[in-house]
């Protein structure tokens, strides 16, 4: 067995309490061996004075459009996507999917994020980079019909399908896929109605953009007579391994839907906040029994992919949200970054237990705006910033040692990254 030890720091457990472990690693099955005191191992990282956290889950996100951030700011959902977003990506080929996707990815290992969900277009391309960084992902090709003849409508929700169907398991197993039709105002019903048996006869899971604005949630009312998750559930797209984005205009009836079905939502507050969308119910959504993940959005709507400002952003959203300073308390917002995503994502991870996956973030305490050390929760979830992360651990392996990335070289990535998003904003303004 090939071993690796994180040594010294203080262990963050499944139920929220801290003490200081050692933690042995297998790497070859990529799993927490023994937690515990005056352990060795054949490689050491050094812990101390350090946080050991699950490593963050970002349940909902489209990585490559790290290209377009700060290309597009302070306007609403539709017309962020109609005037600037999606003439922008329609110019983006799959090398620039590629190289916004490894960009993004660098970004996230440096923030301590080991596993996300992805919805966007030319995949292939994001599977390769997933499988060079060494994360989790679940990934999905994103459906959108409406503007869009039948013949490219249908070819696009088969593409969906297919690379569900083709891709899952892929990265050594570290990849895992879904069916994702944009949402339910984006998508055509009858698309829905041919293909959703498909994928559940396929046993594939189903993620989509629910009940983010009011402007998505009126139509449907109006043409069905039927709020968006009986829409959903009348066409079999709320199902236990279901997980939706958003869920910020979600009425009572709604959040019992969602507890009785299990499909779990992923809330953004970040995204939420920049494009006005709306306060989601987040304490009451979990009063009524269920799961919330967090997620990014991307980051042209946030406008990073660290899940620990996220974090901090869902607790101050949702104390508003709920008018009361106990909502989403800071135990809850660390549960939603690790476990509350990786469960609605269908991961193994987010907890530091014997057995589990050794998926692990890093944290340096030694900074003035973490000390004193009174409750590391708290700091986890106010105080502590992507860039305090200094190693990150997935399926055993170390991505990054020092806050030195070991699976991407930064500089050049982030020098084509550059060049690479010049060139597209340069194509859609010019
Ligand atoms: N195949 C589709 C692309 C869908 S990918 C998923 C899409 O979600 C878009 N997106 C990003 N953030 C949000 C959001 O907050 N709400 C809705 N859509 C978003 C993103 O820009 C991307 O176009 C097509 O032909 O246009
Ligand atoms: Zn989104």
């Amino acid at each position: 067995m090939t071993s690796l030890l994180i040594a010294g720091g203080q262990v963050l457990r499944s139920d929220m309490t801290v003490s200081q472990a050692d933690i042995l690693i297998d790497q070859d099955s990529g799993l927490i061996k023994k937690i515990g005191s005056d352990l060795t191992a054949e490689n050491t990282l050094q812990a101390a004075n350090s946080l050991v956290t699950p490593g963050f889950v970002n349940g909902h996100s489209h990585v490559p459009m790290v290209l377009l951030r700060g290309c597009a700011d302070d306007k609403p959902l539709d017309r962020w996507l109609e005037e600037d977003i999606w003439p922008a990506e329609s110019t983006m080929t799959a090398d620039d999917v590629h190289t916004g996707a490894k960009l993004g990815l660098l970004e996230m290992i440096k923030s301590g994020t080991t596993g996300f969900a992805d919805m966007y277009f030319h995949v292939p391309e994001i599977v390769a980079a997933v499988d060079q960084a060494g994360v989790r992902a679940l990934l999905g090709h994103g459906v959108v019909t409406t503007g869009k003849d039948a013949d490219k409508s249908l070819a696009d929700v088969e593409k969906s399908l297919e690379f569900a169907q083709e891709y899952d398991g892929a990265a050594d197993g570290r990849i895992s896929t879904a069916f994702m039709p944009h949402s339910l105002v984006t998508v055509g019903s009858e698309y829905l109605e041919e293909f959703v048996p498909r994928v559940r006869e396929a046993g594939i899971p189903i993620h989509y953009h629910a009940n983010e604005t009011l402007n998505e949630v009126t139509p449907i009312v109006n043409d069905h007579g039927i709020r968006p998750l009986d829409y959903a559930a009348d066409h079999g797209m709320l199902e236990p391994q279901d997980f939706v984005a958003h869920g910020v205009h979600v009425d009572e009836h709604e959040m019992t839907l969602l507890a009785e079905a299990g499909t779990s939502v992923i809330h953004c507050p970040a995204s939420n906040m920049k494009l006005a969308s709306g306060m989601a119910p987040i304490q009451r959504l979990m009063d009524a029994g269920v799961t919330v993940g967090l997620g990014t959005d991307g980051a042209a709507s946030n406008n990073d992919l660290s899940l620990l400002d996220e974090g901090r952003d869902a607790a101050m959203l949702g104390k508003i949200a709920a008018n009361d300073a106990s909502a989403v308390p800071a135990e809850t917002v660390v549960q939603m970054m690790t476990q509350g995503s990786a469960s609605a994502l269908g991961f193994h991870s987010g907890v530091i237990e014997e057995g589990e996956p050794a998926d692990l973030a890093v944290i340096d305490l030694e900074k003035p705006h973490l000390t004193p050390r009174n409750d590391l929760v708290s700091h986890l979830a106010y105080s502590a910033a992507g860039s305090d992360v200094k190693h990150t651990i997935c399926d055993g392996q170390i991505l990054m040692r020092d806050r030195e990335v070991l699976t991407f070289e930064e500089e050049s990535i982030v020098k084509q990254a550059q060049q690479t998003a010049s060139s597209l904003v340069s194509r859609v303004s010019g």
